[in-house]
């Protein structure tokens, strides 16, 4: 039975008040028979980090594809971990829309942050117009194996794959529990072609307008083992609600 894994992603919002307030509520939260996570904006990590209640994980939005040098700008996934950060997410649609990322790019920056000793959570999904023209798994069959390409056999269960349609992502509109389902399903038969036993060791969970209202009917999907949640992980009772259905 795979452990139901939900993480915050902050995006690009927070302030260290912010970051006080939501540490104090998430202690609340049980991280017990689930695993929860929090991905804030680089530069509160080191907050984050010290006052993270036990048993929670911490997270990098991003990572350079870059270890060191005259890279402006860039922060390194040997730095996040410096810093006690323990997840890498990549690949996000975001990332790959509005800064260009290229398949290319997230492969390696899979492997950087799982040679910096980091777990990886790889962001796939089609966007509005892909569903309609029925390309749905041709593109995430081409995120997944581009996502994976890098990484040895050994390596691959220490990736998790987020499920995130983009016309679900921050819209209002979630994917229905069955829609999701489907789609999981042959993910989980795509990460068997790429490595026999994948199928069952890697967790995929799902992204895109999660809130405490919708999430216990899409958890109760077989192949849906946790959520990456954005909008509703800036509301701590929403969030905690959230972990609380994982549980
Ligand atoms: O990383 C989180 C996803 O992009 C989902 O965002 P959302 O929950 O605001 O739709």
């Amino acid at each position: 039975m795979r452990k139901k894994l939900v993480a915050a992603n902050w995006k690009l919002n927070g302030s260290p008040e912010f970051v006080d307030s939501m540490m104090f509520e998430l202690a609340k939260v049980k991280c017990d028979t689930v695993d929860c996570a929090v991905f804030p904006p680089f530069v509160f990590i080191p907050q984050v980090k010290s006052a993270l209640p036990a048993g929670w994980q911490l997270g990098a939005q991003n990572v350079s594809l870059y270890e060191q040098g005259a890279f402006t700008g860039e922060v390194a996934a040997d730095m996040v971990v410096a810093c006690g950060g323990s997840l890498a997410l990549v690949g996000h649609s975001e990332r790959r829309s509005l800064f260009a990322e290229t398949d290319a790019e997230v492969a390696k920056k899979v492997a950087v942050a799982l040679k910096s000793g980091m777990d990886v959570v790889l962001c796939v999904g089609e966007s509005l117009a892909e569903r309609n023209s029925d390309e749905t798994m041709a593109v995430i069959q081409r995120q997944l194996e581009a996502g994976f390409s890098l990484v040895s056999p050994e390596d691959v269960s220490r990736v998790c794959v987020a499920y995130e349609p983009v016309w679900a992502i921050g819209t209002g509109v979630t994917a229905t529990p069955e829609q999701a389902q489907e789609v999981h399903h042959n993910i989980r038969a795509l990460l068997r072609v790429l490595q026999p036993g994948a199928e069952s060791a890697v967790r995929i969970i799902y992204g895109g307008s999660v809130k405490a209202a919708n999430v216990s009917d899409l958890f109760v999907m077989p192949d849906i083992d946790g959520a990456l949640v954005g909008g509703a992980s800036l509301d701590a009772k929403e969030f905690s609600a959230i972990c609380e259905a994982a549980r």
